[in-house]
């Protein structure tokens, strides 16, 4: 079994399991469930950096990235730093996020929060608005055409931007759909964990233009950026650059005044 097989067992008894304890009519009721949301789509097309700043404790490939950071210093740090959105992975088993991650980011900034999650029931979807999401993720890998279309309407329908992420073509030509914003190249292999900014350059020559393309993972240096831009990315998801260090808002804050350079 591959990872993404074994997050999705998972993710499938936590989902059966949460339903049980928060019913739907709770979730209605939160008083997040509201709020205007803001669109990261909309920030990224109208921005010359597009930086995605990502909270990550650990993760599969790398285990512990940074246990020490605080949820609520990193979003305002981010924040700070002029980042455009920000991505709060909340698995908690593979990832150690949690929705109160994404509920304290919410507290503490403006910025768009995209819930970084393996969505595979409408049921997640309303978690995310109910917690403060503005953006909710959507893997390729993981969901069927129709799920694609269910799950992505019925965000559009909560005002929630939409990311869709794929690894390969296979995955992009199965998802083009009007009811997404944005495309994620994901640059992780998922099986070896090898990441390679060319999964990007391939797939972008074969991305229609009327979605916002996103280069995610791996991105670490400047240079990358200034190598992928000229292929059409408007956003980059940074997780790890960012969260290895002692304070990421500054290591955010330096990161986009060198690009700005
Ligand atoms: O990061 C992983 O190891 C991983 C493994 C399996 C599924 C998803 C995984 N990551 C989720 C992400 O998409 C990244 O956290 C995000 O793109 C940021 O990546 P990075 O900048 O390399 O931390």
């Amino acid at each position: 079994m591959n990872i993404l097989d074994k997050i999705v067992a998972d993710k499938r008894i936590e989902v059966t399991l949460r339903k049980q304890l928060i019913p739907v009519s709770q979730l209605e009721q939160s008083v997040l469930f509201e709020r205007p949301t803001i669109s990261l789509a909309s920030k990224l097309k109208n921005s010359t950096t597009g930086i995605i700043a990502e909270h990550k404790r650990r993760s599969p490939s790398k285990s512990v990235i940074n246990q020490n950071l605080n949820v609520f210093d990193v979003a305002k740090g981010y924040e700070n730093a002029g980042v455009c959105g920000m991505s709060v992975l909340t698995d908690s088993k593979y990832f150690g996020g949690s929705l109160d991650d994404l509920l304290i980011a919410r507290a503490s900034c403006n910025l768009p929060l995209l819930r970084k999650e393996f969505i595979i029931d409408e049921y997640q979807i309303l978690e995310a608005k109910a917690y403060g999401a503005d953006v909710i993720l959507l893997i390729a890998a993981i969901l069927t055409k129709e799920e694609i279309k269910q799950f992505s309407e019925f965000a559009k329908s909560l005002n929630l931007d939409v990311l869709l992420e794929v690894h390969n073509e296979e995955e992009l030509h199965k998802s083009i759909m009007p009811s997404l914003d944005m495309f994620g190249v994901n640059n992780r292999n998922l099986k070896t964990f090898d990441v390679s900014l060319d999964t990007s350059k391939t797939l972008s020559q074969i991305m229609p233009n009327e979605f916002v393309k996103v280069s995610e993972s791996g991105i670490s240096s400047v240079d990358a950026i200034k190598e992928l831009q000229p292929f059409g990315y408007k956003g980059f998801l940074i997780g790890e650059n960012f969260m290895k260090t002692d304070d990421a808002g500054k290591s955010a804050a330096k990161f986009i005044k060198d690009l700005k350079l």
